[in-house]
């Protein structure tokens, strides 16, 4: 899943709107391509020889048969059959928080099938423009890079970066195709979650021209909340949460976002993201454990008219 594939349609008074400039930069980052050279996971070689020994081409992959993929993404839409096959393409290898899968303007066209290591934690990585400004969010089940394999010719559209620890399959455009044409749900699937991207995109310029920021971005927390949001309970303590048995039911985001990258998936500046954490904090809306936020179930949230 793309964070966050739309669910809900939201419309916001006109009087809320924000600088046409804040848009304008969101739009053309993700548009803009500009050739860059920088040292790829592709570049450093095939997968290492221990990788290649967990080449998914063996019977073993059956394991993978119950894996919870996440709703909406890739790999939960396609049939199980399709599945198994997909995960016999390729290579696949461990990766770090951090370590960049593809960079922006890279000429490789490999795919990659994101797989969270426990199937407790969904795997992410983040999907930056040339400018370093975060654009989107995937998780477990998605595969990245499928721009490149359609087009050839093309560059890297955005840079990769893993964020939580991850097992990546790897496999070459040309392979990731011949599955699309081989199987009857492949270039279906493809298309539904580009379909979710396109209608996430024009859903924030929506929001952009028309919400506050604090609108905009309790949307886009609940919808995280939602989508990749663990259950908690919580007791707040004002900036914190304490945590509590009794308390407030909550989920708390499992991908770790700071004010900046939050401020360019809402495009707002990181002062005005720390106003609207503080509105929604006071509101006891939202707290902060460990660096996540946690989004907790209240009424308040109608007032941004979303409710987790
Ligand atoms: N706006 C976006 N939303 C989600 N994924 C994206 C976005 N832009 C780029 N990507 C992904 O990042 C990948 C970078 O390499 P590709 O251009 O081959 O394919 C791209 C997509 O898989």
């Amino acid at each position: 899943m793309i964070i966050g594939a739309p669910r809900k349609r939201h419309g916001c008074d006109r009087s809320t709107a924000t600088g046409a400039a804040e848009l304008s930069q969101i739009v053309m980052s993700e548009f803009l391509l500009t050739p860059e050279s920088a040292p790829t996971v592709e570049d450093s070689g095939a997968a290492s020889p221990r990788a290649r020994s967990r080449n998914m081409n063996t019977p073993q992959s059956g394991w993978l048969d119950h894996w919870p993929w996440p709703e909406r993404t890739f790999m939960e839409r396609l049939s199980p059959a399709s599945r198994r096959d997909l995960l016999a393409l390729g290579t696949q290898r461990p990766f770090q928080p951090g370590e960049v899968l593809s960079p922006y303007g890279d000429p490789a066209n490999s795919v990659y099938l994101l797989r969270s290591r426990d199937s407790k934690v969904s795997a992410c990585a983040k999907i930056t423009g040339v400018d370093g400004k975060l654009l989107a969010i995937r998780v477990s089940g998605d595969v990245i890079g499928e721009i490149a394999a359609l087009e050839p010719s093309s560059r890297r559209s955005a840079t990769v970066t893993i964020c939580t620890a991850a097992t990546v399959h790897r496999m070459p455009g040309a392979e990731f195709l011949r599955f699309l044409d081989q199987h009857p749900d492949g270039w279906q699937t493809l298309c539904r979650t580009i379909a979710d991207r396109l209608a996430w995109a024009d859903q924030r310029r929506l929001d952009f021209s028309d919400c506050a920021v604090t609108v905009r971005l309790a949307r886009l927390l609940v919808e995280f909340a939602e989508s990749y949001g663990r259950r908690t309970t919580v007791r707040p303590n004002g900036n914190g949460c304490d945590d509590g048995s009794t308390d407030a039911a909550a989920w708390e985001i499992t991908i770790r976002l700071n004010y900046e990258e939050l401020g360019n998936l809402v495009g707002a500046r990181i002062d005005a993201i720390g106003l609207a954490m503080r509105e929604m904090r006071d509101l006891g809306l939202v707290c902060l454990r460990n660096r996540h936020i946690v989004v907790i179930d209240n009424k308040g949230w109608e007032k941004y008219s979303v409710q987790p």
